[in-house]
């Protein structure tokens, strides 16, 4: 499955040959309402804006990533019609591939332009991006994306570029994107072999209980068809039988338990139909599909330190599940969570952190309300601790994501202590 980009291009010679594959979310049909979703754990994840990568000093970096940024720059402020034409033609030339989207388009116009950004910010750092694209490839198997379809996004994504940033597009700049793309395209392809082998794409789950916590918010549990393995604090993707092909990710809200059930916290947003249809629609006896676990804001049991958690509106789910992680492995470290809502009817899960905390004298539960704080929740910290003992974990909106970082670096918690949730798309969430 060797092919060319040849087709694509406009100017410029002839390509190299490629193995193909899409960039992070070229087939991954997602999404719309971006607070409807969290994504990708990393440890310290680089969050950067699309302007600030877009405006990252363009002298550093090995040549194909210094070409790389230069056409990222050329097409930044046309990104919309890269999007759309990258679309038009994947469709046209390859209608085949249609089926594989949702049937709405309209969301998934960004997430190309938030993927490309990415892999070209980390063309260098072999590291980061290996591990975003292992995970990119095993859950692209949920879509049905196969090996083959890969170079049909390639010729397309290079054929869009070259389009929009003909300015400065040339042999080399190609053979830059052409290197990089079969690099990218390997990793997800390898990783979704390797993965074939063990698990499934997809599972099916039932939901058996449903319980309206809040107006908007809701604690689904389900109950997968196989085991379902992961870890606490990790998210999967989560397709309900409303909107075919349109996942969003959630966050466990529990470590795993011995029956196998698993829950969720969901805040039906705005124009998410995903969280709405799981909010307003979804009843018990309901059948829902789950990609597979992902993210890697886990709890490292070969330290002691203690855990400072922050969480934030619906973002105390996972930090629900660490806390359960820690009573599991008697760990008896400090837990100290801090959780954050604007008012005291959002604080809808309370009630369960409170008893966690009376079964555990290494907990403590703080509860942070913005109207009688006055503050917001990564503020909270600066007036406890001192945290240098800890490492750290942020969950919530993509604001509290980042005002959260700060907060932390400034109580002395060094950035390879603090893990969260999301790179990109916490930055395209906007905060
Ligand atoms: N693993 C993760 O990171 C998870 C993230 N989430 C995300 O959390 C969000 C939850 O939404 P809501 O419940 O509506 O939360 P929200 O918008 O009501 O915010 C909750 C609290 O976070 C703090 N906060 C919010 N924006 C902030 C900012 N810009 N700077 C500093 N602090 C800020 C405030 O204290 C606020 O009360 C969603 O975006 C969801 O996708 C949800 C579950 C897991």
């Amino acid at each position: 499955m060797v092919s060319s980009l040849a087709g694509a291009t406009s100017p410029g010679p002839a390509p190299t040959a490629l193995t193909p594959a899409p960039f992070a979310s070229t087939l991954a049909p997602p999404p719309t309402a971006a607070a409807e979703q969290h994504v990708s754990a990393q440890r310290h994840a680089p969050v950067s804006s699309p302007e600030e990568a877009a405006t990252a000093p363009a002298e550093e970096g090995s040549p194909d990533a210094l070409l790389i940024r230069r056409a990222m720059a050329e097409v930044a402020p046309v990104a919309d019609k890269v999007t759309s034409y990258f679309y038009a033609l994947l469709f046209v030339r390859h209608p085949d591939l249609r089926s594989l989207f949702p049937a709405a388009m309209d969301t998934q116009r960004d997430r190309l332009l938030r993927a490309l950004l990415t892999a070209a910010e980390h063309i260098d750092n072999k590291e980061v991006l290996v591990d975003y694209l292992q995970n990119l490839g095993r859950g692209h198997r949920k879509y049905g994306t196969r090996a083959e379809h890969y170079p049909a996004v390639g010729e397309c994504l290079i054929g869009a570029l070259s389009k929009y940033a003909a300015g400065v597009w040339n042999a080399e700049m190609e053979a830059a994107w052409v290197r990089a793309y079969t690099t990218i395209s390997q990793v997800m392809i390898d990783a979704a072999a390797a993965d074939e082998l063990r698990a499934p794409a997809w599972w099916y789950a039932e939901i058996v209980t449903h319980d309206l916590r809040t107006p908007d918010v809701a604690v689904v549990t389900v109950r997968p068809d196989q085991p379902y393995p992961f870890l606490a604090g990790q998210y999967t993707s989560v397709e309900t039988p409303w909107w075919p092909r349109i996942w969003r990710h959630y966050s466990f809200a529990s470590a795993p338990r011995s029956d196998g059930l698993l829950s969720f916290h969901v805040k039906a947003v705005p124009a998410g139909w995903v969280s709405n249809a799981l909010v307003h629609r979804a009843r018990p006896g309901d059948i829902i599909r789950l990609g597979p676990p992902a993210g890697s804001m886990t709890v490292d049991h070969t330290t002691e330190s203690g855990l400072l958690c922050l969480g934030g509106g619906t973002g105390i789910a996972p930090i629900k599940a660490l806390v359960e992680d820690v009573a599991e492995h008697g760990d008896r470290r400090p837990v100290e969570v801090f959780y954050g809502a604007r008012t005291d009817h959002d604080l809808y899960d309370i009630d369960t952190m409170l008893r966690l905390q009376q079964s555990h004298p290494w907990l403590s539960v703080r509860a942070i309300i913005d109207q009688q704080a006055n503050q917001q929740l990564p503020d909270a910290i600066r007036a406890y601790g001192p945290w240098n003992e800890f490492d750290a974990y942020l969950s919530g909106p993509p604001g509290m994501i980042r005002s959260g970082m700060n907060a932390l670096r400034d109580v002395g918690i060094p950035s390879d202590r603090i893990r969260h949730d999301s790179v990109e798309e916490l930055v395209a969430a906007g905060s």
